[in-house]
């Protein structure tokens, strides 16, 4: 008798499920993959035959879709018929910040998980492996096991927790070569059979060794832990940028000097105008609300100083900004180079550059952005955005009509035009062309005295001072 072919469906069709779901149909052909969506027009730009129209962006993911889409691996809206065919059902929607009722402003908002969940309960029509692939609170997997549980007693579901550390702009990368693939059940026949499974389905790329088996729980927290982690460092080398801009030493420098002790390790020590992306900070905040719920208190404020830290960091960019323009950017032309949270990728969600350019609106500055990759409806909408749902930074700020923010931000598709007469230059996202640009010109067409703020300290201050630009960076100053 002939194996019965196995059938994957992923619930979410984005950053984390098309990347993914890809890199698995890519290394599994005899598997099929289904990427489910709710959301159409992402659906049909995930089928879309001109690949540069791809949803999202990312090194190499063009390649892999090529490879696989038609093949094994199929995006659809069909969310009944995909859970149906499917065998184990990857849950990867997205998890933000609630920004309504209890826990607004902090706890994850599981509406999403708990909606996909009850999809799942409704259209299953055998036994099913339940996958949480999205960032989620410790003991979530309990919640999903008693909803599937409540709706439908004829099947029998498993639900494992097999968290995604992929970051954007590597995420092709991170998935191939994974430092560890981290999978938790529990221990029951059917937990540790389910466990295998989703074993196999990775070492058919990577060693078995890479695949770690937790607890649920573990497995869970791991998540929140690792991100949690990683932005605590970026913060604190950011601490430390203050101090350097204030004593003449170089942050540059002193990452360099204490990466070199393996015991600290060299990566994640970039400071920078602060971290961004849609997970370190509502992650933390999540963290945060857990311990508080489980009445943490100390543990929670030490984390969510890792939050506080940064907005300090994005604030104090953009008041440095307005204070070197001699107190005033009203009227102003600020050019932006950069939009996304960080390079190769065109996500923007809670990028530092967001933040910075609302705090420059309070004072009416003209913000005028390039980016390689962000459109100019996107720009306009984070905006629009961060002032509806403003919680975590300052209360007083004030929302600018609809008109008004259109009206002061405007959005190049060519960099030179964004710069042309520009009071100053903010430089947001690490994206590499901006070091190859000619900045001699830049210069001469810009007023004088003309300043760079680099954000990522991605330019040199000796070729940019000699050229005649008045450059700061971050963490470093002549005294
Ligand atoms: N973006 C990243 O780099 C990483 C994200 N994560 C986590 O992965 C999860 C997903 O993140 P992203 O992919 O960035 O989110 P996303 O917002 O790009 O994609 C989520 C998708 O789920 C869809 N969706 C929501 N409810 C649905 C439903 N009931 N049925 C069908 N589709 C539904 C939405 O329409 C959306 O397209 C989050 O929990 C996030 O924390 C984890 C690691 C990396
Ligand atoms: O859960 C997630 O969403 C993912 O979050 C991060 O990935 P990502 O946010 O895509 O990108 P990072 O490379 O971690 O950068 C996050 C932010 O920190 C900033 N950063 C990073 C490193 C650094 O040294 N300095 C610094 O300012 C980046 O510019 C960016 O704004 C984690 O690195 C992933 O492991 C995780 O899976």
């Amino acid at each position: 008798m002939s194996k019965k072919k196995l059938y994957i469906a992923c619930i979410g069709a984005g950053y984390v499920g098309g990347p993914t779901m890809s890199v698995i149909a890519k290394h599994c052909p005899e598997i099929d993959v289904e990427v489910v969506d709710v959301n159409k027009d992402r659906i049909n730009a995930w089928n879309d035959s001109n690949l540069d129209n791809l949803p999202v962006y990312e090194p190499g993911l063009k390649e892999v879709i090529q490879k696989a889409r038609g093949r094994n691996l199929f995006f659809t809206t069909d969310v009944k018929g995909a859970i149906e065919r499917a065998d184990i059902i990857f849950i990867s929607v997205n998890t933000p910040t609630k920004v309504y009722g209890e826990g607004k402003g902090m706890a994850a908002d599981l509406k999403y998980v708990e909606l996909c969940t009850r999809q799942i309960a409704k259209y299953s029509n055998g036994d099913k492996i339940v996958v949480e692939k999205s960032t989620l609170p410790v003991r979530t997997a309990e919640s999903i096991r008693r909803i599937l549980e409540a709706e439908d007693s004829k099947h029998s579901f498993t639900v494992l927790s097999n968290p995604e550390f992929l970051a954007e702009g590597t995420a092709i990368d991170d998935l191939e070569n994974a430092d560890r693939v981290l999978i938790g059940s529990d221990e029951t026949p059917f937990g540790l059979s389910a466990l295998e499974k989703i074993s196999s389905i990775y070492e058919h790329w990577l060693p078995k060794e890479r695949v770690l088996k937790t607890n649920v729980w573990s497995s869970e927290l791991s998540k929140l832990t690792a991100n949690a982690m990683l932005a605590q460092r970026v913060s604190s080398i950011n601490a430390i940028s203050a101090l350097c801009e204030q004593t003449g030493a170089d942050v540059a420098e002193i990452s360099h000097a204490i990466g070199m002790d393996s015991r600290i390790g060299s990566k994640f020590l970039n400071a920078s105008v602060g971290f961004g992306g849609s997970c370190f900070q509502k992650d933390i905040l999540n963290l945060t609300y857990l311990c508080r719920y489980f009445n943490l208190p100390e543990v929670a404020e030490y984390w969510e100083q890792v939050v506080k830290m940064n907005d300090y960091q994005k604030n104090r960019f953009a008041n440095n900004i307005i204070k070197t323009l001699f107190n005033t950017v009203s009227g102003k032309k600020i050019s932006f180079l950069g939009w996304a949270f960080k390079k190769d990728t065109n996500d923007t969600r809670e990028s530092a550059a967001i933040y910075v350019a609302d705090k420059l609106l309070q004072d009416r500055a003209e913000i005028h952005v390039y980016d390689p990759k962000v459109n100019s409806e996107q720009v306009i909408q984070d905006l629009l955005y961060l002032q509806k749902y403003r919680f975590v930074n300052n209360h007083d700020f004030e929302s600018l009509p609809e008109e008004e923010v259109r009206d002061l931000v405007k959005v190049y598709n060519d960099p030179y035009s964004a710069l042309k007469d520009a009071h100053a230059i903010a430089i947001l996202t690490e994206w590499d062309e901006f070091k190859s640009y000619n900045w001699q010109e830049i210069y001469d067409n810009m007023h004088k005295p003309a300043f760079v703020f680099d954000g990522r300290n991605i330019l040199t201050r000796t070729m940019m001072s000699k050229i005649g630009f008045k450059y700061q960076g971050i963490g470093s100053a002549e005294l």
